[in-house]
């Protein structure tokens, strides 16, 4: 094993999580969900403290890894998230409830986030998330800078995509929507951004003060 994947998967294996977190990752890999990896699952807690999120938004609920951990040590935090699949929304409202968290708190959308996003408030959002159908990055992508408040964040799990992002030969439309965001985000005067290598990459914009 080289020392980047000993790194990688010690820094996989460092996270405790709850027993809600590790049943709703299971029910989610039964169902063919990829979750947010242990790693991402910490940074987005770590990430809702830092920021003092009160209002979250979520694209791809799949069955509440990425909202649980978001709203793990946020209880006065508010989550939107929106799900397309209703199967995995059902899922999704017993692990909130069996978290303690009450459907005030977890607003479970069911519905296509291309569709819901352009209703949402604007500037109304400490974090958004976005992890939903990669191909259609970049239309979540304009829909997130308007809607998170200046100084919010909007997060991408999975902005690597398991090592095709990197990989020139790889040349899919998901991977090419990560590239083409990628490219937007470094050379766009609104945000700032970071791009970290745990789990599947976490992608991390911050929408500046003077965006309008
Ligand atoms: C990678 S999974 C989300 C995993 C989840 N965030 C977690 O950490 O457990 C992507 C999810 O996005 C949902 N999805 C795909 N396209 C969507 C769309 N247009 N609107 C809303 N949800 C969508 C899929 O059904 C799937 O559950």
């Amino acid at each position: 094993m080289s020392k980047l994947e000993r790194n990688w998967q010690y820094t996989e294996q460092y996270p405790t999580e709850t027993d809600v977190l590790v049943r709703a990752r299971r029910v989610s890999l039964e169902l063919g969900i990829e979750p947010v990896s242990r790693s991402v699952s910490s940074q987005l807690s770590a990430l809702a403290v830092l920021t003092g999120a009160r209002a979250i938004c979520e694209i791809g609920t799949g069955v509440g890894v990425s909202g649980l951990s978001l709203l793990r040590h946020r209880p006065d935090a508010i989550l939107t998230s929106i799900e397309i699949e209703p199967e995995y929304l059902k899922e999704a409202r017993a692990m909130f409830a069996e978290a303690g968290i009450p459907a005030s708190r977890a607003r479970l959308v069911e519905g296509d986030a291309r569709h819901i996003m352009p209703r949402l408030n604007l500037a109304a959002y400490d974090l958004v998330v976005l992890d939903a159908d990669q191909a259609q990055l970049l239309e979540y992508f304009e829909h997130a800078l308007g809607i998170v408040r200046p100084g919010g964040a909007i997060l991408v799990p999975g902005a690597l995509s398991h090592g095709r992002v990197p990989d020139p030969a790889s040349r899919d439309e998901a991977t090419q929507a990560l590239r083409d965001l990628l490219a937007v985000v470094a050379e766009s005067n609104a945000v700032t951004a970071s791009l970290s290598p745990a789990g599947d990459g976490l992608l991390t914009v911050v929408r500046l003060d003077g965006y309008r």
